[in-house]
Protein backbone atom coordinates (compact mmCIF):
# COMPACT_ATOMS: atom_id res chain seq x y z
CA UNK A 1 0.00 0.00 0.00
CA UNK A 2 1.37 3.54 -0.44
CA UNK A 3 1.78 6.50 2.18
CA UNK A 4 -1.68 7.25 3.41
CA UNK A 5 0.07 10.10 6.07
CA UNK A 6 2.87 12.44 5.85
CA UNK A 7 3.18 15.11 8.29
CA UNK A 8 4.36 18.22 8.88
CA UNK A 9 5.75 18.66 12.20
CA UNK A 10 7.34 22.11 13.91
CA UNK A 11 9.55 20.95 16.58
CA UNK A 12 11.45 17.46 16.73
CA UNK A 13 9.45 16.10 20.12
CA UNK A 14 6.24 17.13 18.60
CA UNK A 15 7.09 15.27 15.75
CA UNK A 16 8.12 12.19 17.97
CA UNK A 17 4.67 12.75 20.04
CA UNK A 18 2.39 12.80 16.67
CA UNK A 19 4.68 9.45 15.24
CA UNK A 20 4.14 7.86 19.11
CA UNK A 21 0.41 8.21 18.40
CA UNK A 22 0.20 6.82 14.99
CA UNK A 23 2.16 3.79 15.72
CA UNK A 24 -0.31 3.00 18.68
CA UNK A 25 -3.61 3.61 16.00
CA UNK A 26 -1.42 0.84 14.13
CA UNK A 27 0.58 2.75 11.87
CA UNK A 28 4.09 1.86 11.06
CA UNK A 29 5.98 5.24 11.59
CA UNK A 30 8.94 6.69 10.07
CA UNK A 31 9.96 9.85 11.21
CA UNK A 32 12.84 11.72 9.56
CA UNK A 33 15.18 14.84 10.45
CA UNK A 34 14.24 17.73 7.90
CA UNK A 35 13.66 16.84 4.63
CA UNK A 36 15.94 14.01 3.67
CA UNK A 37 18.15 14.26 0.15
CA UNK A 38 18.51 10.53 -0.18
CA UNK A 39 16.29 7.28 -0.83
CA UNK A 40 14.57 6.51 2.08
CA UNK A 41 12.98 2.54 2.49
CA UNK A 42 9.66 3.25 2.68
CA UNK A 43 8.30 -0.44 1.80
CA UNK A 44 6.66 -0.87 5.13
CA UNK A 45 6.02 2.91 6.18
CA UNK A 46 2.26 3.92 6.03
CA UNK A 47 3.19 7.31 7.95
CA UNK A 48 6.64 9.60 7.45
CA UNK A 49 6.86 12.76 10.00
CA UNK A 50 8.95 15.20 9.12
CA UNK A 51 11.00 17.01 12.03
CA UNK A 52 11.07 20.66 11.26
CA UNK A 53 12.60 22.80 13.41
CA UNK A 54 10.13 25.94 12.55
CA UNK A 55 8.53 26.76 16.00
CA UNK A 56 10.26 29.76 16.75
CA UNK A 57 12.24 30.71 13.66
CA UNK A 58 11.28 33.88 11.43
CA UNK A 59 7.83 33.09 9.68
CA UNK A 60 9.55 33.22 6.29
CA UNK A 61 11.73 30.57 7.19
CA UNK A 62 9.19 28.15 8.57
CA UNK A 63 7.46 28.84 5.39
CA UNK A 64 9.88 27.76 3.17
CA UNK A 65 10.96 24.75 4.91
CA UNK A 66 7.43 23.59 5.32
CA UNK A 67 6.95 24.08 2.00
CA UNK A 68 9.74 21.93 1.10
CA UNK A 69 8.45 19.21 3.02
CA UNK A 70 5.00 19.64 1.42
CA UNK A 71 6.32 18.78 -1.87
CA UNK A 72 8.18 15.92 -1.08
CA UNK A 73 5.68 14.61 1.14
CA UNK A 74 3.03 14.96 -1.84
CA UNK A 75 6.24 13.53 -4.42
CA UNK A 76 5.95 10.30 -2.22
CA UNK A 77 2.29 10.30 -2.84
CA UNK A 78 0.89 10.49 0.70
CA UNK A 79 -2.89 11.04 0.81
CA UNK A 80 -3.15 13.29 3.60
CA UNK A 81 -0.89 16.33 4.86
CA UNK A 82 -0.98 17.27 8.59
CA UNK A 83 0.73 19.70 10.43
CA UNK A 84 1.38 19.34 13.64
CA UNK A 85 2.48 22.04 16.78
CA UNK A 86 2.13 22.44 20.08
CA UNK A 87 -1.20 20.89 21.56
CA UNK A 88 -0.16 24.28 23.70
CA UNK A 89 -0.21 26.06 20.13
CA UNK A 90 2.58 27.53 20.73
CA UNK A 91 3.65 30.72 18.52
CA UNK A 92 3.97 34.62 18.45
CA UNK A 93 1.77 36.67 16.78
CA UNK A 94 4.18 36.73 14.31
CA UNK A 95 3.15 33.34 13.83
CA UNK A 96 4.37 30.86 12.84
CA UNK A 97 1.05 28.66 13.12
CA UNK A 98 -0.89 31.08 10.77
CA UNK A 99 1.72 31.65 8.17
CA UNK A 100 2.58 28.16 8.07
CA UNK A 101 -1.05 26.63 7.61
CA UNK A 102 -1.84 29.47 4.86
CA UNK A 103 1.47 28.70 2.34
CA UNK A 104 -0.07 24.99 2.93
CA UNK A 105 -3.44 25.63 1.95
CA UNK A 106 -2.27 27.89 -0.82
CA UNK A 107 0.16 25.33 -2.73
CA UNK A 108 -2.05 22.77 -1.91
CA UNK A 109 -5.28 24.96 -3.42
CA UNK A 110 -7.18 23.70 -0.22
CA UNK A 111 -10.24 25.70 0.51
CA UNK A 112 -10.07 25.68 4.65
CA UNK A 113 -8.41 23.51 7.41
CA UNK A 114 -9.20 22.66 10.86
CA UNK A 115 -7.02 23.51 14.29
CA UNK A 116 -7.13 20.45 16.77
CA UNK A 117 -4.67 21.14 19.06
CA UNK A 118 -6.02 19.10 22.17
CA UNK A 119 -4.49 16.13 23.32
CA UNK A 120 -7.21 15.36 26.25
CA UNK A 121 -4.89 11.92 27.31
CA UNK A 122 -2.18 14.75 28.67
CA UNK A 123 -5.11 17.28 29.55
CA UNK A 124 -4.95 19.38 26.53
CA UNK A 125 -8.49 20.27 25.71
CA UNK A 126 -10.45 23.30 23.75
CA UNK A 127 -13.70 24.35 24.51
CA UNK A 128 -15.58 27.41 23.36
CA UNK A 129 -11.70 28.36 21.78
CA UNK A 130 -10.29 28.46 24.95
CA UNK A 131 -7.10 25.91 25.61
CA UNK A 132 -6.55 24.41 29.13
CA UNK A 133 -3.98 22.48 30.01
CA UNK A 134 -5.62 20.49 33.08
CA UNK A 135 -8.04 22.61 34.96
CA UNK A 136 -5.78 25.80 33.90
CA UNK A 137 -6.54 28.04 31.38
CA UNK A 138 -3.40 28.22 29.17
CA UNK A 139 -2.45 31.72 30.34
CA UNK A 140 -2.69 30.44 33.62
CA UNK A 141 -1.14 26.92 32.57
CA UNK A 142 3.07 27.76 33.10
CA UNK A 143 3.09 28.81 29.75
CA UNK A 144 2.70 32.54 30.32
CA UNK A 145 6.25 31.80 30.95
CA UNK A 146 8.10 30.15 27.99
CA UNK A 147 11.65 31.03 27.20
CA UNK A 148 10.71 31.14 23.30
CA UNK A 149 6.40 31.91 23.41
CA UNK A 150 5.27 33.07 26.03
CA UNK A 151 1.09 31.90 25.48
CA UNK A 152 -0.32 34.83 27.54
CA UNK A 153 -4.00 34.35 25.63
CA UNK A 154 -6.25 31.46 25.89
CA UNK A 155 -8.79 32.38 23.24
CA UNK A 156 -7.36 30.53 20.38
CA UNK A 157 -9.51 32.15 17.64
CA UNK A 158 -8.39 35.39 18.76
CA UNK A 159 -4.79 34.24 18.81
CA UNK A 160 -4.87 32.61 15.61
CA UNK A 161 -6.43 35.80 13.88
CA UNK A 162 -3.95 37.95 15.08
CA UNK A 163 -1.19 35.22 12.68
CA UNK A 164 -3.39 35.32 9.41
CA UNK A 165 -5.44 38.02 7.46
CA UNK A 166 -8.08 35.09 6.37
CA UNK A 167 -11.16 34.67 8.49
CA UNK A 168 -11.08 32.62 11.68
CA UNK A 169 -13.97 30.23 13.51
CA UNK A 170 -15.35 27.99 16.03
CA UNK A 171 -16.46 24.33 15.70
CA UNK A 172 -17.82 24.37 18.84
CA UNK A 173 -18.19 21.30 21.32
CA UNK A 174 -22.47 21.12 20.98
CA UNK A 175 -22.20 20.37 16.98
CA UNK A 176 -19.54 18.00 17.51
CA UNK A 177 -21.76 16.41 20.53
CA UNK A 178 -24.47 15.89 17.01
CA UNK A 179 -21.69 13.47 15.30
CA UNK A 180 -19.44 13.95 12.16
CA UNK A 181 -21.83 14.65 9.50
CA UNK A 182 -23.44 17.70 11.60
CA UNK A 183 -19.85 18.61 12.06
CA UNK A 184 -18.84 18.07 8.30
CA UNK A 185 -21.90 20.31 7.70
CA UNK A 186 -20.50 23.13 9.82
CA UNK A 187 -17.27 23.32 8.32
CA UNK A 188 -18.94 23.36 5.18
CA UNK A 189 -20.97 26.01 5.90
CA UNK A 190 -17.98 28.22 7.05
CA UNK A 191 -16.28 26.90 4.08
CA UNK A 192 -19.04 28.33 1.40
CA UNK A 193 -18.77 31.80 4.06
CA UNK A 194 -14.78 31.98 3.57
CA UNK A 195 -13.62 30.92 6.45
CA UNK A 196 -10.03 29.20 6.28
CA UNK A 197 -9.41 28.28 9.31
CA UNK A 198 -11.98 26.50 12.27
CA UNK A 199 -10.61 26.08 15.36
CA UNK A 200 -11.97 23.06 17.14
CA UNK A 201 -13.41 22.11 20.16
CA UNK A 202 -12.48 19.00 21.67
CA UNK A 203 -12.87 17.73 25.27
CA UNK A 204 -12.27 13.72 24.90
CA UNK A 205 -11.24 11.02 22.89
CA UNK A 206 -14.57 10.88 21.38
CA UNK A 207 -14.22 14.17 19.98
CA UNK A 208 -11.62 13.24 18.35
CA UNK A 209 -13.29 10.14 17.19
CA UNK A 210 -16.13 12.38 15.67
CA UNK A 211 -13.62 14.96 13.79
CA UNK A 212 -11.46 12.56 12.47
CA UNK A 213 -14.30 11.14 10.84
CA UNK A 214 -15.51 14.56 9.67
CA UNK A 215 -12.02 15.30 8.07
CA UNK A 216 -10.41 12.38 7.20
CA UNK A 217 -10.54 13.60 3.44
CA UNK A 218 -9.53 17.07 4.24
CA UNK A 219 -6.11 17.34 2.31
CA UNK A 220 -4.75 18.93 5.32
CA UNK A 221 -5.04 19.25 8.50
CA UNK A 222 -3.40 20.59 11.46
CA UNK A 223 -2.76 19.85 15.45
CA UNK A 224 -1.60 17.76 18.32
CA UNK A 225 -1.39 14.69 18.34
CA UNK A 226 -4.21 13.57 19.66
CA UNK A 227 -6.09 14.13 16.44
CA UNK A 228 -3.24 11.46 14.87
CA UNK A 229 -4.33 9.06 17.52
CA UNK A 230 -8.22 9.21 15.91
CA UNK A 231 -7.20 9.19 11.72
CA UNK A 232 -5.84 6.01 11.71
CA UNK A 233 -9.07 4.36 12.06
CA UNK A 234 -10.80 5.84 9.62
CA UNK A 235 -7.76 5.38 7.37
CA UNK A 236 -8.99 1.50 7.81
CA UNK A 237 -12.12 2.00 7.46
CA UNK A 238 -12.06 3.95 3.90
CA UNK A 239 -9.39 0.93 2.76
CA UNK A 240 -6.13 3.02 2.77
CA UNK A 241 -4.34 1.21 5.70
CA UNK A 242 -3.60 -2.37 6.49
CA UNK A 243 -3.70 -3.93 9.98
CA UNK A 244 -0.61 -5.18 11.20
CA UNK A 245 0.83 -6.33 14.93
CA UNK A 246 3.16 -4.52 16.18
CA UNK A 247 3.91 -0.87 14.53
CA UNK A 248 6.38 -0.41 17.11
CA UNK A 249 9.16 -3.13 17.83
CA UNK A 250 12.40 -2.21 18.48
CA UNK A 251 15.84 -3.92 18.72
CA UNK A 252 17.21 -4.24 22.46
CA UNK A 253 19.08 -1.60 23.88
CA UNK A 254 22.17 -1.22 25.39
CA UNK A 255 25.22 1.59 26.44
CA UNK A 256 25.50 3.96 29.29
CA UNK A 257 22.16 6.37 30.31
CA UNK A 258 22.48 10.21 29.91
CA UNK A 259 19.63 13.04 30.85
CA UNK A 260 20.34 16.43 28.82
CA UNK A 261 17.83 18.76 30.11
CA UNK A 262 17.30 22.61 28.50
CA UNK A 263 13.49 22.60 29.20
CA UNK A 264 11.98 24.72 32.03
CA UNK A 265 8.64 23.90 31.52
CA UNK A 266 6.79 23.15 34.78
CA UNK A 267 6.78 19.58 34.43
CA UNK A 268 10.41 19.58 33.55
CA UNK A 269 11.32 21.44 36.54
CA UNK A 270 9.40 18.71 38.86
CA UNK A 271 11.01 15.59 37.05
CA UNK A 272 14.78 17.10 37.11
CA UNK A 273 14.10 17.53 40.69
CA UNK A 274 12.50 14.30 41.36
CA UNK A 275 15.33 12.79 39.83
CA UNK A 276 18.26 14.48 41.54
CA UNK A 277 16.61 13.26 45.06
CA UNK A 278 18.53 9.67 43.86
CA UNK A 279 20.49 10.63 40.98
CA UNK A 280 23.37 12.81 40.30
CA UNK A 281 23.16 16.00 38.38
CA UNK A 282 25.28 18.94 37.09
CA UNK A 283 23.62 22.34 36.09
CA UNK A 284 24.73 24.46 33.45
CA UNK A 285 24.06 28.03 33.67
CA UNK A 286 23.37 30.40 30.58
CA UNK A 287 25.41 32.92 32.05
CA UNK A 288 28.46 31.63 33.18
CA UNK A 289 28.31 29.69 29.36
CA UNK A 290 28.71 33.05 27.96
CA UNK A 291 31.50 33.51 30.09
CA UNK A 292 33.45 30.73 28.93
CA UNK A 293 34.02 29.22 32.32
CA UNK A 294 34.63 25.98 31.22
CA UNK A 295 31.16 24.71 32.30
CA UNK A 296 31.41 22.33 29.31
CA UNK A 297 34.40 21.01 30.05
CA UNK A 298 33.15 20.50 33.89
CA UNK A 299 30.52 18.45 32.93
CA UNK A 300 31.79 16.14 30.90
CA UNK A 301 34.34 15.74 33.50
CA UNK A 302 31.33 14.67 36.10
CA UNK A 303 29.44 12.74 33.23
CA UNK A 304 32.82 10.78 32.31
CA UNK A 305 33.56 9.99 35.60
CA UNK A 306 30.08 8.43 36.25
CA UNK A 307 29.08 6.87 33.12
CA UNK A 308 32.13 5.64 32.12
CA UNK A 309 34.52 4.74 34.91
CA UNK A 310 35.30 1.04 35.43
CA UNK A 311 33.84 1.16 38.86
CA UNK A 312 30.89 3.31 37.19
CA UNK A 313 27.51 1.86 37.85
CA UNK A 314 24.21 1.70 35.22
CA UNK A 315 22.84 4.77 36.82
CA UNK A 316 21.72 7.42 34.71
CA UNK A 317 23.28 10.66 35.45
CA UNK A 318 21.63 13.92 34.57
CA UNK A 319 22.72 17.55 32.77
CA UNK A 320 20.19 20.09 32.60
CA UNK A 321 20.12 23.96 32.48
CA UNK A 322 16.13 23.70 33.32
CA UNK A 323 15.75 26.74 35.96
CA UNK A 324 12.76 28.09 37.09
CA UNK A 325 10.77 31.38 35.39
CA UNK A 326 12.82 33.91 37.88
CA UNK A 327 16.44 32.59 37.09
CA UNK A 328 15.78 32.40 33.22
CA UNK A 329 14.15 35.66 32.84
CA UNK A 330 17.53 37.05 34.72
CA UNK A 331 19.68 35.07 32.39
CA UNK A 332 17.36 36.59 29.31
CA UNK A 333 18.06 40.21 30.57
CA UNK A 334 21.66 40.09 30.67
CA UNK A 335 22.30 38.31 27.30
CA UNK A 336 18.89 38.29 25.17
CA UNK A 337 16.18 35.55 24.68
CA UNK A 338 17.76 33.80 21.71
CA UNK A 339 21.20 33.76 22.83
CA UNK A 340 20.66 32.57 26.02
CA UNK A 341 18.89 29.29 24.21
CA UNK A 342 21.29 29.11 21.58
CA UNK A 343 24.18 29.42 24.65
CA UNK A 344 21.96 26.39 26.19
CA UNK A 345 21.46 24.46 23.07
CA UNK A 346 24.82 24.45 22.16
CA UNK A 347 26.57 23.51 25.09
CA UNK A 348 24.03 20.66 25.29
CA UNK A 349 24.21 19.20 21.95
CA UNK A 350 28.13 19.05 22.06
CA UNK A 351 27.81 16.98 25.24
CA UNK A 352 25.37 14.81 23.51
CA UNK A 353 27.90 14.68 20.60
CA UNK A 354 30.55 14.18 22.59
CA UNK A 355 29.33 11.15 25.39
CA UNK A 356 27.25 9.65 22.83
CA UNK A 357 30.78 9.06 20.61
CA UNK A 358 31.76 7.85 24.05
CA UNK A 359 29.81 5.25 24.72
CA UNK A 360 26.19 6.89 25.80
CA UNK A 361 23.53 4.34 24.01
CA UNK A 362 20.04 5.57 25.97
CA UNK A 363 19.68 9.09 25.72
CA UNK A 364 16.72 10.96 26.97
CA UNK A 365 16.30 14.93 25.87
CA UNK A 366 14.09 17.22 27.78
CA UNK A 367 12.84 20.28 25.10
CA UNK A 368 11.82 20.80 21.91
CA UNK A 369 14.20 23.24 21.12
CA UNK A 370 16.66 21.13 23.19
CA UNK A 371 15.68 18.31 21.40
CA UNK A 372 16.50 19.42 18.02
CA UNK A 373 20.01 20.64 18.65
CA UNK A 374 20.84 17.42 20.02
CA UNK A 375 19.37 15.67 16.78
CA UNK A 376 21.03 18.04 14.68
CA UNK A 377 24.17 17.62 16.36
CA UNK A 378 24.38 13.73 16.23
CA UNK A 379 23.50 14.08 12.56
CA UNK A 380 20.34 11.67 13.09
CA UNK A 381 18.42 11.33 9.72
CA UNK A 382 15.52 8.86 10.58
CA UNK A 383 14.26 7.37 13.82
CA UNK A 384 11.85 4.41 14.13
CA UNK A 385 9.12 4.60 16.75
CA UNK A 386 9.04 2.49 19.71
CA UNK A 387 7.41 1.54 22.81
CA UNK A 388 5.52 4.48 24.73
CA UNK A 389 7.18 5.56 28.31
CA UNK A 390 4.59 8.22 29.07
CA UNK A 391 1.56 9.53 26.51
CA UNK A 392 2.98 11.90 23.96
CA UNK A 393 6.58 9.98 24.11
CA UNK A 394 7.93 6.89 23.32
CA UNK A 395 11.71 5.27 22.71
CA UNK A 396 12.82 6.06 19.53
CA UNK A 397 16.00 4.21 17.83
CA UNK A 398 18.60 5.21 15.41
CA UNK A 399 22.01 4.31 14.23
CA UNK A 400 24.68 6.63 14.57
CA UNK A 401 27.65 6.46 11.74
CA UNK A 402 30.95 4.44 12.65
CA UNK A 403 28.24 2.93 16.07
CA UNK A 404 27.25 -0.91 15.72
CA UNK A 405 24.32 -1.15 18.48
CA UNK A 406 21.48 1.73 18.15
CA UNK A 407 21.17 4.73 20.20
CA UNK A 408 17.95 4.37 22.25
CA UNK A 409 16.69 7.89 22.11
CA UNK A 410 13.47 9.36 23.98
CA UNK A 411 12.66 13.11 23.55
CA UNK A 412 10.66 14.44 25.79
CA UNK A 413 8.58 17.71 25.34
CA UNK A 414 8.57 20.51 28.18
CA UNK A 415 5.32 19.27 29.52
CA UNK A 416 4.87 15.88 29.09
CA UNK A 417 6.02 12.64 31.25
CA UNK A 418 4.94 11.92 35.13
CA UNK A 419 7.19 13.17 37.57
CA UNK A 420 9.53 10.40 37.94
CA UNK A 421 10.02 10.22 33.90
CA UNK A 422 13.63 10.50 33.60
CA UNK A 423 14.12 7.49 35.79
CA UNK A 424 11.18 5.47 34.73
CA UNK A 425 12.31 6.06 31.12
CA UNK A 426 15.04 3.73 31.23
CA UNK A 427 13.62 1.05 33.71
CA UNK A 428 11.17 0.79 30.45
CA UNK A 429 13.76 0.34 28.31
CA UNK A 430 15.90 -2.15 30.72
CA UNK A 431 12.57 -4.38 30.94
CA UNK A 432 12.11 -4.50 27.17
CA UNK A 433 15.77 -6.53 27.24
CA UNK A 434 14.90 -9.50 29.42
CA UNK A 435 13.93 -12.24 28.06
N1 LIG B 1 18.51 28.57 32.37
C1 LIG B 1 18.06 28.99 31.18
N2 LIG B 1 18.00 30.31 30.90
C2 LIG B 1 17.54 30.74 29.69
N3 LIG B 1 17.14 29.92 28.69
C3 LIG B 1 17.21 28.59 28.94
C4 LIG B 1 17.68 28.07 30.18
N4 LIG B 1 17.62 26.74 30.13
C5 LIG B 1 17.16 26.43 28.93
N5 LIG B 1 16.92 27.53 28.19
C6 LIG B 1 16.40 27.60 26.82
O1 LIG B 1 14.98 27.54 26.88
C7 LIG B 1 14.49 26.92 25.70
C8 LIG B 1 13.55 25.81 26.15
O2 LIG B 1 12.88 25.34 25.04
P1 LIG B 1 12.67 23.80 24.78
O3 LIG B 1 11.81 23.74 23.56
O4 LIG B 1 13.94 23.05 24.75
O5 LIG B 1 11.86 23.31 26.04
P2 LIG B 1 10.27 23.34 26.25
O6 LIG B 1 9.74 24.57 25.65
O7 LIG B 1 10.06 23.07 27.68
O8 LIG B 1 9.85 22.07 25.43
P3 LIG B 1 8.66 21.89 24.37
O9 LIG B 1 8.97 22.81 23.22
O10 LIG B 1 8.83 20.46 24.03
O11 LIG B 1 7.41 22.22 25.10
C9 LIG B 1 15.70 26.40 24.94
O12 LIG B 1 16.03 27.29 23.90
C10 LIG B 1 16.78 26.38 26.00
O13 LIG B 1 18.07 26.48 25.48
O1 LIG C 1 1.89 18.76 21.22
C1 LIG C 1 2.69 18.79 22.16
O2 LIG C 1 2.41 19.26 23.27
C2 LIG C 1 4.08 18.28 21.93
O3 LIG C 1 4.08 17.29 20.96
C3 LIG C 1 4.95 19.38 21.47
O4 LIG C 1 4.85 19.79 20.33
C4 LIG C 1 5.89 19.97 22.43
O5 LIG C 1 7.05 20.44 21.81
Amino acid sequence: MSLVLGAIADDFTGATDLANNLVRAGMRTLQVIGVPGGELPLDDVDALVVALKSRSCPADEAVDDSLTALDWLRALGARQIFFKYCSTFDSTDAGNIGPVADALLDAMEARQTVMVPAFPANGRTVYQGHLFVGDRLLNDSGMQNHPLNPMTDADLVRVLARQTPHPVALLPRPVLARGAEAAQTHLDDQAAQGVRHMICDTLDEADLEVLAAAVAEYPLVTGGSGLGQALPAEYRRRGWLETVDNAGRLAPAGGAALVLSGSCSRATLGQVEHFLATHDGFTLDPLALAEGSGQVEQALAFARERLFATDGGEAPVLIYASAAPDRVKRAQQRLGVAAAGELVERALAGLAKTLVAEGVGRLVVAGGETSGAVVSALGIRELRIGEQIDPGVPWTQTYIKGHESPLSLALKSGNFGGVDFFSRAFDALREERLP
